[in-house]
């Protein structure tokens, strides 16, 4: 469904020295950097995947996304999204494909979102008897009701961002790229937004390629992740297994009854934290089982639950790990 070879997308930018004499003069001897956003990225992607694309600030990820959608030509390398060159813009590939960005709005601010689903069904040419459907559709699924009567300037940023993929929904594109779609939502807000676009993802098999600095959002729904960092792949692959290289120990949380002492905790595990009435233990996989039931006959257990180390800490070890790569490389 998608494939994308050794792409490169190095954006020219005007460096503007410091002091006001260099800076006259830099209007009349512009002098150029290059900024590589994107350095040579190979992946693909199958019909109905739900791929997870992250990486820290400054990644590349935002700009992979607008080559991926035609918004920007790549500097070099070759992109296929369903057989089309995303940069031709040809209509075929525009009525496929949507980009969702969290950050920037497509509903038109004094109208109510009606008015831009009905803006969207004309240029989608979206017969009406499918727009009925669907629309009905995302009426129930997102809870829409009085909303889409409402002019979008009276809409909380919740309410917004379930009409924002209503009306980027309502022409069934066939691939979504979501940039950061639950950025500044409400934790349930961002549960509702998740469940919603799984189940888009399972009705109608889209493909699916999601960044967000929300780890929840990955966890929820991305089974494989690419992980970009400073324009190049540094995993590609499953996240179980990925959570599973860099971080192996599992954590036994615990709740306690009564208050125990460090020193018997330490006895049992590496303490990650330790308040009077909790605990975190990280042991190594093999260890789980035994540590499990010492903890069960020698503390004064409430709950206890075992967990993988929070993808956070996974994601910002990845990161670390690339960038000491980097140094060691003196990139
Ligand atoms: N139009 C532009 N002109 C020049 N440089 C740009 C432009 N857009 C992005 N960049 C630079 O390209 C790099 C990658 O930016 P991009 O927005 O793709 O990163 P990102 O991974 O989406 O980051 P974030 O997580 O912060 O949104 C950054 O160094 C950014 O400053």
């Amino acid at each position: 469904m998608i494939s994308v070879r050794d792409l490169r997308k190095h954006y020219q930018v005007h460096k503007r020295p410091p002091g006001l004499k260099a800076a006259l003069r830099s209007v009349f001897h512009r002098t150029y950097t290059s900024v590589k956003a994107v350095d040579g990225i190979s992946f693909d992607i199958q019909p109905g995947e739900r791929v997870g694309f992250l990486g820290p600030n400054g990644a590349g990820k935002t700009t992979t996304l607008k080559v991926l959608s035609g918004l920007l030509h790549p500097s070099s390398g070759e992109v296929r999204v369903d057989g089309h060159v995303p940069r031709h813009r040809e209509e075929a590939f525009l009525k496929k494909i949507m980009l969702v960005t969290g950050q920037k709005q497509q509903l038109i601010w004094d109208l109510p979102p009606s008015e831009t689903l009905e803006l969207n069904r004309a240029i989608y040419d979206v017969p009406t008897a499918q727009y009925k459907q669907t629309l009905d559709e995302l009426v129930t699924l997102l809870d829409l009701g009085e909303l889409l009567g409402k002019p979008t300037r009276q809409l909380s940023l919740g309410e917004r961002m379930k009409c924002e993929l209503a009306v980027a929904l309502i022409h069934r594109p066939k691939v979504l790229f979501l940039d950061e779609p639950t950025i500044g939502l409400d934790v349930s807000m961002q549960a509702t937004m998740r469940a919603f676009i799984k189940d888009y993802n399972e009705r109608h098999g889209a493909t699916l390629i999601l960044t967000s600095h929300y780890m929840d959002d990955v966890a929820a729904l991305c089974p494989r992740i690419i992980v970009i960092d400073k324009g190049i792949v540094s995993y590609d692959g499953g996240l179980d297994a990925l959570v599973k290289r860099v971080r192996p120990e599992k954590r036994v949380v615990l709740r306690l009854s009564q208050a125990v002492d460090a020193p018997d905790l330490a006895a049992l595990g590496k303490v990650v934290s330790h308040d009077p009435l909790s605990a975190v233990l990280q042991v190594s996989q093999d260890a789980v089982n035994a540590t499990v039931s010492r903890v069960l006959s020698t503390l004064p257990v409430m709950d206890l639950t075992v967990e993988n180390a929070p993808l956070e800490e996974v994601m910002s070890e990845l990161f670390a790990e690339s960038k000491a790569r980097r140094q060691g490389a003196g990139v």
